[in-house]
C-alpha cells in the first residue's frame, strides 16, 4: 500500500478550512479508500486544505476506523453512487461502533479506463481487476466488447491498477479512472467505457463527533433509524414524524439489521439542519417512537438547494406555538403569549 503523501505540492482547494473542530497538530490527515489514483483521492483533494497529511488505506470502513483510533482526524468516503446506489460498506460502517460525525459532502464525476500494460493485445484481454462498484458501472459495456470477461475483484480501482503495474498475472486489464492509468504507467486501451454517461459518486467527509458546521438554509441531516419490531403500520407512523413537521427527505434507504431476516434499519437523509425547529420537532418524534436513533451529522449540501420552508414550520412558528402554551401555563386565558421559561405549575 502506497505510504502518505501531503498536500504541500498540490494546489488547495480554494475551501481550505474543513468543517467541524481544528484537528490537533500542524496538519490534517486524511484516510481515504487507496492507494492514490482512485476516486475518492480525487474527492480528497476537493476538500484538502494545503499542508494535509493523506492516508491511503484499504477500504472504506478502514477510513472510518482510523479516525475513531485518531489515527486520521478526517476519513473521505463513498456513500452513494448516481448508477450503483448506497456504498453499504460505508452505510454500515457509520451506523455501528463509535459515533462519527459526517461534515462535508462532494460529488466526482466516475469515468472509467480499461488500462493495459503496454503492449497488450485486446485479445489476451479476458479477466479484469476492479472494484466490484466500478464493474458494476461498466458490465454491460465490457461483456459486450469482451464477451465473456471475468471480474476479479480488487479493493478499488487504482488496487487493480497498482497490482496489474506490479505483473499480477490474476487479471489482464484494470477498469480504473484515467489518473491510476497514469500514475501506474498504464496504457488506456478504452477510455470513457461507463454504462451510464454522466455517472457520479456522492463522498462524504466525516469528523469525530464535537461542533457541528453551522446552517446555511442548505443542509442535509443524516440519520439511522430502527423501527419497533412487528407493529403494523411502524414505517408509516415513522414517516409521519418527518411529514407533519414539513420535514423532506432527500434519500431513505433501507439495511438488514443484522440481528434476524426481516429486521431493518433505515438510513436517511433529511432535508435541513438540527439547528432548524422543524428538523429538531421530528428528531424528538423519533427519539419517542424509536428503539434506536443515531445522528450522523448535519452538513451543507453540495449542489446548494435550499430547503424549502412549508406555510407554519418556519422557526418562527415553531417558537410562537411554544411561547402561547407557556402563555396559558402561566395563568392566560390563551390570548397571550410569554416567551421564557415556564412549565406547569410555574405562575400559579
Ligand atoms: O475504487 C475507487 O476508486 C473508489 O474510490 C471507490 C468507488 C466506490 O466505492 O464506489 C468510488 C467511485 C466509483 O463509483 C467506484 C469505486
Amino acid at each position: 500500500m502506497s505510504t502518505p503523501e501531503t498536500a504541500s505540492d498540490r494546489t488547495p482547494h480554494p475551501t481550505t478550512n474543513l468543517p467541524g473542530p481544528p484537528p490537533a497538530g500542524d496538519h490534517v490527515r486524511i484516510a481515504f479508500l487507496g492507494p492514490f489514483g482512485t476516486f475518492s483521492e480525487q474527492a480528497v483533494w476537493q476538500v484538502a486544505p494545503g499542508g494535509a497529511q493523506l492516508i491511503p488505506v484499504t477500504s472504506a470502513p478502514a477510513a472510518l476506523d482510523a479516525v475513531r483510533r485518531e489515527a486520521a482526524d478526517r476519513a473521505v468516503v463513498p456513500i452513494e453512487n448516481s448508477v450503483e446506489g448506497g456504498v453499504n460498506a460505508t452505510l454500515d460502517s457509520l451506523s455501528t461502533g463509535r459515533p462519527l460525525f459526517i461534515v462535508a459532502e462532494v460529488v466526482v464525476p466516475v469515468v472509467f479506463d480499461v488500462a493495459v500494460r503496454p503492449g497488450t493485445d485486446p485479445a489476451d484481454v479476458r479477466r479484469v481487476g476492479t472494484h466490484p462498484h466500478a464493474w458494476a458501472q461498466c458490465r454491460m459495456w465490457l461483456e459486450e466488447h469482451f464477451p465473456g470477461i471475468i471480474h476479479v475483484p480488487a479493493t478499488s480501482t487504482a488496487a487493480g491498477a497498482e497490482l496489474l503495474a506490479q505483473g499480477d498475472t490474476t487479471f489482464d486489464a484494470a477498469l480504473c479512472p484515467a489518473s491510476a492509468t497514469q500514475r501506474y504507467g498504464l496504457e488506456a486501451m478504452h477510455s470513457g467505457i461507463n454504462d451510464q454517461p454522466g455517472a457520479v459518486t456522492r463522498f462524504i467527509v466525516v469528523s469525530p463527533p464535537g461542533s457541528l458546521p453551522p446552517p446555511t438554509g442548505a443542509d442535509k441531516t443524516t440519520i439511522q433509524v430502527a423501527l419497533p419490531h412487528n407493529e403494523a403500520g411502524s414505517l408509516l407512523t415513522m414517516l409521519e414524524q418527518f411529514s407533519v413537521r414539513g420535514v423532506d427527505l432527500s434519500r431513505i434507504e433501507s439495511r438488514p439489521a443484522g440481528d434476524h431476516l426481516g429486521s431493518y434499519t433505515f438510513s436517511i437523509d433529511i432535508v435541513g439542519h438540527i439547528a432548524e425547529e422543524r428538523v429538531q420537532a421530528a428528531l424528538v418524534g423519533l427519539h419517542r417512537y424509536s428503539p434506536d436513533v443515531r445522528f450522523m451529522g448535519s452538513y451543507p449540501r453540495v449542489d446548494g438547494v435550499r430547503a424549502t420552508v412549508l406555510p407554519g414550520t418556519a422557526d418562527g412558528d415553531f417558537r410562537a406555538g411554544r411561547a402561547w402554551v407557556k402563555g396559558i401555563l402561566r395563568g392566560g386565558d390563551g390570548t397571550t403569549s410569554f416567551d421564557g421559561p415556564a412549565e406547569w405549575p410555574l405562575g400559579r
